[in-house]
């Protein structure tokens, strides 16, 4: 039989503003329903949301691959701050969705993707057939967190992120199996509570 994705959350779990900083996440009722299998359990979110780190922690404790696209376009093509400035974001855009993809397609793994990935139409395509977790964040918590030199889009400065984030949350939250705050918690925390949330749901 294969493991399906049962979203609904127990009453309570969600708030107005849907964000209940500290509390036991997750946060906030799912957007969708879905059948979709577990694996590939795929992480979405904006850029230092802890999509990396979280979803490496994810891995190791369900004991499947991981992998970060991000890492994969790396490897094969340089740093991303090169490619965006040598090439292009649109280019960038290219790699990211042959190697989101390719991640896609190796079934059983966690895959985290780059804050951005998303906003490739067949990407979101690909993401409405698999188990999505979302993670937010907020501009207070990223400001301690980040090393802005790996990201080109935020070398304008904090506020890109905010203004990045509004314009593509709609599709964070239309994608989302399920979505996780992790403004205030540590990574380690966060990840168990994803695990737990993949037992009681998949097994
Ligand atoms: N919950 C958290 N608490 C504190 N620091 C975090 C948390 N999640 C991520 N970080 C840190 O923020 C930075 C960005 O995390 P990363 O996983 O690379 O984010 P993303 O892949 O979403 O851009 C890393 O230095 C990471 O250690
Ligand atoms: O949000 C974005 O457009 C980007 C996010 C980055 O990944 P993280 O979200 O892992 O930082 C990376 O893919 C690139 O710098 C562009
Ligand atoms: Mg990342």
């Amino acid at each position: 039989m294969p493991q399906t994705a049962r979203t609904r959350l127990p009453a309570g779990s969600s708030s107005e503003d849907g964000a209940q900083h500290g509390a036991a996440s997750p946060v906030r009722e799912p957007e969708r329903d879905s059948d979709a299998p577990l694996f590939p359990l795929v992480f979405i979110g904006p850029m230092a949301s802890g999509k990396s780190k979280i979803g490496r922690r994810v891995a190791r404790l369900l004991r499947v691959p991981f992998i970060d696209t991000d890492k994969t376009i790396v490897a094969a093509h340089g740093p991303i701050t090169e490619i965006f400035a040598r090439h292009g974001e649109p280019h960038f855009r290219a790699l990211e969705r042959d190697a989101v993809a390719d991640a896609l397609g190796r079934g059983r793994a966690v895959v985290s993707l780059g804050g951005g990935a998303v906003l490739d139409p067949a990407t979101r395509e690909r993401l409405r057939g698999t188990t999505v977790v979302s993670l937010s964040t907020t501009a207070e918590a990223v400001r301690s967190r980040t090393r802005n030199a790996k990201r080109p889009l935020l070398a304008a400065g904090p506020d890109a992120w905010q203004r990045i984030y509004d314009e593509r949350r709609p599709l964070y939250d239309a994608l989302a199996s399920i979505h996780f705050d992790t403004s205030t918690r540590p990574v380690d925390a966060i990840a168990d509570d994803i695990v737990k949330w993949v037992r009681r749901h998949h097994d």
